[in-house]
């Protein structure tokens, strides 16, 4: 079957179903990764010119590949599968566009030479291809994970395996994740004296992905390693806490509702996920024509407001555990910043949003108004 991306048309095994094109070397959902991913491509060489080289580790159909070499990058694509191989290079061909593309493990390839940009892009945990990609990679890590639940903490004894982290099952799983991949990463760079910085970071449907600008020193692999630390959590009031540091010291009782049932995850990354300047940059090397073009701005634009300090609440979460009806969104963060707090929407989705107020300050704040 035929698809178009990027003003780009690509042919991969597969039949088209329901509108909606199935393909093992082709995933029509992951397409507002990809296109975030070109702008956001676009705006790192408007920040550093000399980056030239792009690394499409796991190429599959070839698709990272093929539009960034239409953009003008130096394209490697590599994959393990001779299928895979073979497609990128058709791929490549019909678009009339150059690139080398080995049938190789990337992480071999990776240790061998290194390149400007370096795009992970594998099914479910990324860790297995980390440390090569830090080894050598001169100044920007894309990663994408797709394996949420261990992310999060529901899968524990594998979120623990894969990020060498506790993870914690919370009402804000995504954001767990999204600061148990950050750490993890963090960590695998500062091994090779690398400070890695989330530039954007995004949870979306199934899949976290981030794009970390790299300096390759050991005062920046420690400054990255100060952002770490762990989060306390009332499972019972939904109180949490975010405390600096590698040593943890955990709550015995919640200093809210004095109960016992605290949970104690990390090291997790407690710092920005996203560089807000950098982030309105890739907003605006956002073009219409590219599919999720709506979408990929509203992002954005969300991740510019969302304030930085972990972690979110969710307002429903809240008003269910109160046993309150929840009332408009927008009245609810009203009535938080009447109060004299900051108050605004996080990226995660629903009825997320993040606030300086604990858990107590939020309910007194907005009570009144919840009928
Ligand atoms: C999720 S797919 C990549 C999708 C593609 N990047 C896209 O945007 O559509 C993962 C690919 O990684 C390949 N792969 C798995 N292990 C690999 C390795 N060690 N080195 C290179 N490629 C690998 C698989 O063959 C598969 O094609
Ligand atoms: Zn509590």
């Amino acid at each position: 079957m035929r698809v178009t991306e990027g003003g780009l048309e690509l042919e991969v095994p597969g039949e088209q179903t329901e509108g909606v094109e199935e393909s093992v070397f082709y995933n029509p959902r992951q397409e507002l990764n990809r296109d975030l991913t070109i702008a956001t491509l676009r705006a790192f060489r408007e920040r550093e010119p000399r980056a030239g080289s792009y690394l499409d580790a796991m190429t599959a159909s070839g698709i990272r590949g093929v539009r960034a070499a239409a953009d003008g990058w130096d394209v490697t694509c590599t994959d393990v599968s001779d299928d895979a191989v073979a497609l990128a290079r058709a791929n490549l061909e019909r678009n009339g566009l150059e690139a080398t593309v080995e049938r190789r493990n990337a992480n071999a390839v990776m240790h061998e030479r290194p390149f400007d940009v370096i795009d992970l892009d594998p099914y479910g945990t990324p860790m297995p291809f980390a440390d090569a990609a830090f080894a050598k990679c001169r100044d920007l890590v894309c990663v994408t994970a797709t394996d949420t639940a261990p992310l999060c903490g529901a899968h524990f004894q594998s979120g623990v395996r894969s990020y060498s982290a506790v993870p914690r099952n919370t009402d804000y799983h995504t954001e767990m994740g999204v600061r148990i991949l950050l750490s993890a990463l963090a960590r695998s760079a500062a091994r090779f004296d690398v400070g890695a910085t989330p530039l954007l970071t995004h949870a979306t449907s199934h899949y976290v992905r981030t794009y970390l600008e790299l300096d390759r020193k050991a005062t920046a692999a420690d400054a990255a390693i100060d952002e770490l630390g762990h989060l306390y959590h009332c499972e019972d009031c939904l109180y949490r806490e975010a405390d600096p540091g590698l040593v943890a010291d955990p709550l015995e009782r919640c200093p809210h509702c004095d109960g016992e049932r605290v949970l104690t995850a990390g090291p997790i990354w407690l710092g920005p996920i996203r560089d807000r300047e950098f982030v309105a940059d890739v907003r605006a090397e956002i073009p219409d024509e590219f599919g999720t073009a709506d979408a990929a701005r509203e992002l954005c634009d969300e991740l510019v407001t969302e304030l930085d300090r972990p972690t979110h609440y969710d307002q429903h979460k809240l008003c269910k555990n109160w046993g309150l009806p929840a009332n408009a969104m927008d009245d609810f963060l009203a009535d938080l910043r009447a109060a004299g707090f900051e108050a605004a929407r996080a990226h995660y989705g629903g009825t997320t949003f993040k606030t300086d107020a604990t858990v107590g300050e939020i309910y007194a704040a907005t009570e009144a108004n919840l009928e």
